[in-house]
């Protein structure tokens, strides 16, 4: 589904599907098999843990971590806050971890996770321009002024027609 419709703060909006949010999800999984043989995934919560869920299935991983960091209130952003680091002993510098997020907006929670683990491989399924050269793999990229709303974030309802001025 791909659907442009200006949200409230005057970003475009994209509506991402759970059907698509699977097909990336798998579509990084594959790009991270190419790549390493993985002791494990970190989650980035809340964002990541349905992606990362995807991608641990797909490459038969078993060991999973979260670290958790939030500096969103809907969509403004705020000062980050790590809630909590990794737990798991034994991932040290993040040298054969996959840390896996929804996406890489400003970079900031990126420039968090580096600090945490400089040696880990960072992977998202969305990438914005600014946070881009902050990830070693990506599946898609959109523009900085899109918002993106991930399926655990919507629910069906009524929707303007184009001709009312709900599209652009
Ligand atoms: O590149 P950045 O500008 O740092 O933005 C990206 C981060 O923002 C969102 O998390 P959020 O802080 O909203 O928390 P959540 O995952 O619990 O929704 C998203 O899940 C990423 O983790
Ligand atoms: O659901 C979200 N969509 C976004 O585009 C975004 N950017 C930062 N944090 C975000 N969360
Ligand atoms: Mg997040």
């Amino acid at each position: 589904m791909e659907s442009w419709i200006m949200s409230e703060n005057s970003k475009r909006t994209f509506p991402v599907s759970w059907e698509e949010l699977h097909r990336n999800a798998k579509a990084l999984a594959w790009r991270l098999l190419e790549t390493h043989s993985w002791h494990g995934v970190i989650a980035v919560t809340r964002g990541g843990l349905v992606p990362a869920a995807i991608v641990a299935r797909e490459l038969d991983l078993r060991v999973i971590d979260t670290v958790c960091i939030s500096s969103y209130d809907h969509q403004n952003q705020r000062g980050l806050q790590v809630l909590k680091g990794i737990s798991a002993d034994g991932i040290g510098d993040g040298a054969g971890w996959v840390v896996v997020d929804d996406l890489v907006d400003t970079g900031a929670t990126a420039v968090e996770i580096r600090k945490m683990l400089p040696k880990a491989h960072l992977a998202t399924i969305y990438a914005k321009p600014l946070g881009k050269p902050l990830v070693d793999t990506y599946v898609t990229e959109v523009s900085q002024d899109t918002w993106i709303h991930f399926p655990w974030d919507l629910e069906a309802q009524y929707a303007k027609p184009i001709k009312d001025g709900a599209r652009d």
